[in-house]
């Protein structure tokens, strides 16, 4: 493998206007992050976080306000166009235009990237021939399923052949069969054409699934990285969760700090719901003492579940809220 990564990015920062008299908003607020060179790359973060500014300011499309980032080799700021035809970029929404067909979207891709005419058309060939689009080529484009027209988007970011592809949420809106199918294509690019991908997603599966390395952001920043399954060995032992109704936070947080073996509690609170997220050594042996202690602090509660690390505990760690909670009430960082 290569020793120079193939991104680069240091301390990044992007601060938008907030208009209208609001203050402005710092999407990417120190964001550092290496990518080797023919990996799979998972950027992984709640909605807001700043995925698809950090795809933005790599793919040359928005400068930062501050910090330097290099892309195949070169500075994404001071040398732009040979960032450019280094690499491909298939943005969240699709790229293809539906009044043509897939082939002639293909064609006209590589024509504006510069590729004459016949060179044009056997890339074409070859990318259709690659993702397996033989027989709906020629057909309209609009008519394409969500699945098969994602892989076109994919086959578009690839016409200039590039060393490094940035798929913005791949597989947003898939269905689990289609989804499925990109991840195997994904793969399979890494695999056999040695490129490097750099992902976008909030799906912690996708990330899990596919990530040779995994960048988790929130708020504008990368709170932690690592392999999937190093990120998980950070949590050694159990996760325990009880879902609890109608709880008083602090009457949870002083009742489970009075069980012995139970590490760091998490509690929160949504509404009329809530949950206790506790690290601990043996989950199961803590079960017993743990509801216990809750009964007799009059804390009514749901269902109990024990479970090994996953990344949502890992979000949890690093960011302090559950990804899923996450996801639905982060909107990034007004400052
Ligand atoms: N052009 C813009 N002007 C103002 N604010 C913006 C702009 N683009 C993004 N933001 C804000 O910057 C923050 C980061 O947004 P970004 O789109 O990078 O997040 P994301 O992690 O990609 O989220 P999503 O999964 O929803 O695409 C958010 O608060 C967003 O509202």
């Amino acid at each position: 493998m290569p020793s120079t990564p193939a991104i680069e990015a240091d301390d990044l920062v992007k601060t938008y206007p907030g208009g209208r008299g609001r203050p402005d908003v710092r999407a990417l607020d120190g964001l550092t992050l290496t990518v080797p060179a023919g990996t799979v790359h998972g950027l992984l973060g709640p909605n807001g976080a700043g995925k698809s500014t950090t795809t933005k300011v790599l793919t040359t499309l928005s400068t930062p306000t501050s910090g330097t980032a290099r892309v195949a080799g070169h500075d994404v700021a001071r040398e732009a166009g040979e960032v450019r035809r280094r690499i491909g970029y298939v943005s969240q929404g699709t790229g293809a235009d539906p009044l043509l067909t897939p082939r002639e979207n293909l064609v006209m891709t590589g024509r504006l990237r510069g590729l004459g005419r016949s060179a044009a058309a056997d890339r074409a060939t070859a990318l259709v021939d690659r993702f397996g689009l033989t027989e709906l080529a020629d057909r309209g484009t609009a008519k394409l399923s969500g699945g098969t027209r994602r892989k076109l988007d994919v086959a578009l970011g690839l016409v200039g052949s590039p060393q490094v592809l940035f798929l913005d949420e791949p597989t947003t809106g898939l269905d689990p069969e289609a989804r499925a199918a990109m991840w195997d294509e994904i793969r399979r690019l890494s695999g056999e054409d040695a490129l490097t991908v750099l992902l976008t997603t909030h799906y912690l599966e996708e990330a899990d699934r596919l990530a040779d390395g995994l960048s988790i952001v929130d708020r504008g920043r990368v709170v932690a990285a690592g392999t999937p399954d190093e990120l998980k060995a950070t949590l050694a032992g159990d996760t325990l969760t009880v879902d609890l109704v109608e709880p008083d936070a602090d009457v949870v947080r002083a009742v489970a700090a009075a069980v012995p073996g139970l590490g760091e509690v998490l509690v929160h609170v949504e509404g009329p719901a809530g949950r206790l997220v506790a690290r601990t050594p043996d989950g199961p042996l803590l079960v017993g003492p743990t509801i216990a202690a809750l009964q007799a602090a009059g804390v009514r509660h749901g269902a109990v579940a024990v479970s090994r690390p996953t990344l949502d505990d890992v979000y949890l760690r690093h960011a302090g809220r559950s990804w899923t909670s996450a996801d639905t009430s982060s909107t990034g960082v007004a400052r």
